[in-house]
């Protein structure tokens, strides 16, 4: 996959941007707050998905104004080029004549909702926050786990969305559960749904994440030069839709009690053991950053075994976050791939081929 062309308009604090990254490796340096991650945002968003900082779509409209624009054209590794177009509704949106929310075009088609986007665009996105993946808390890890399976499975999205909206239903229900008459019925047509789309979601995060997690572990058993050896297990709520939905009837009375539902893949986890014990309880800080790594690195690998396209490499501002020796391995790892990646340091990059383009008060220009 390569990114040839990128423009955005009114998108955060950058009024108009645009240029062609090179082949391989583009570098977007600046200082703090100058908007390089907002570039590199921008392009994650090609993949359909949402920002991998969070927050509501209509944050990444430029202040003040009702709409941004992100404009690119991508060749995949079979050499179609496709021209991607995203508007973003923020708040006044509809007096401009525009949705709210991320509405994208492909080729000029309407594809309606962003998410319709997903596998045209491949990209791995690398940011400090994954860093504290493995030592952070089990939602990060499932939201790394579903963000993966959105890209890469585009039907995925779709049982996600019906498995989140029935946990919604169900929790808004158990949070007030005297109120409701027929309480029983309903968190059983609740349950139903729970455990048919939560089923779903189980075999396809076990199967993608038996090759991943595969891939992870030789990764790191390459990043510690064979000295150590890290294991990565995913921890489902039930075998299959059917043992789920025992699960989660039987835990209806604690599911009263504690006003929520309390058993299914939103309650899922990864666990991960280095030398045996539990990386998150024991792990140095150099050995859990080694971990992550290896997933991240696992990620894209596993993009190109599926998809056959390498995916983009958004390296946000990680270098400077890794030792010496795990910024060459993650280097070493990535050739073949176009990758951007945003640095404060641009003195660090002066001796690489690649082009390095400045990033300063959401205005951006080529500096070599
Ligand atoms: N919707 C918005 N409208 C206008 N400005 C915004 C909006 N959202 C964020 N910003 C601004 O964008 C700037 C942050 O940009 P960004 O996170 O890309 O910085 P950065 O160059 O990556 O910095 P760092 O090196 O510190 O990570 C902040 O000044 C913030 O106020």
């Amino acid at each position: 996959m390569i990114l040839k062309e990128h423009a955005v308009r009114d998108y955060r604090n950058i009024e108009a941007a645009s240029f062609r990254p090179g082949p391989q490796l583009t570098v977007i340096c600046g200082k703090n707050g100058q908007g390089k991650t907002n570039l590199l945002e921008s392009i994650w968003l090609l993949s359909g998905a949402k920002s991998f900082r969070g927050g509501k779509d209509a944050q990444l409209v430029r202040r003040g104004l009702p709409f941004a624009v992100v404009e690119s054209r991508a060749l995949s590794d079979g050499g179609e080029e496709k021209a991607y177009r995203l508007v973003i509704g923020g708040e006044g949106c509809a007096e401009a004549g525009v949705r709210p929310g991320r509405s994208a075009q492909l080729d000029g088609v309407d594809l309606g909702r962003a998410t319709n986007l997903a596998g045209n665009f491949y990209a791995v996105v690398f940011a400090p926050t994954h860093l504290s993946l493995v030592k952070g808390s089990p939602e990060g890890r499932r939201r790394f786990v579903d963000a993966a399976l959105c890209q890469l499975y585009p039907g995925y999205i779709a049982v996600y969305r019906r498995y989140i909206r029935a946990l919604a239903q169900k929790n808004a229900l158990l949070r007030d559960a005297r109120r409701f008459e027929g309480l029983e019925e309903l968190l059983d047509t609740f349950d139903a749904a729970l455990a048919e789309a939560g089923g779903e979601m189980i075999r396809r995060r076990r199967d993608y994440l038996e090759s991943l997690f595969a891939i992870a572990s030789e990764t790191y058993d390459s990043l510690s030069a064979g000295s150590e050896n890290c294991s990565f297990f995913y921890e489902p709520s039930a075998a299959d839709g059917g043992d789920l939905l025992q699960r989660i009837r039987a835990a209806r009375p604690a599911d009263l009690r504690a006003g929520c539902c309390t058993v299914g893949p939103h309650r899922e986890d990864v666990g991960i053991r280095i030398g045996g014990e539990d990386a998150r309880a024991f792990g140095s800080q150099g050995q859990q950053r080694s971990a992550a790594l290896s997933l991240k690195l696992a990620e894209a690998r596993q993009i190109a075994l599926v998809t056959g396209s390498e995916p983009v490499m958004l390296l946000d501002d990680v270098l400077s976050e890794l030792d010496g020796a795990r910024r060459e391995f993650l280097l070493g790892r990535i050739e073949g791939r176009q990758v951007l990646l945003t640095s404060c340091d641009a003195a660090a990059f002066h001796d690489t081929p690649g082009a390095i383009w400045e990033m300063e008060g959401g205005r951006l220009r080529q500096v070599q």
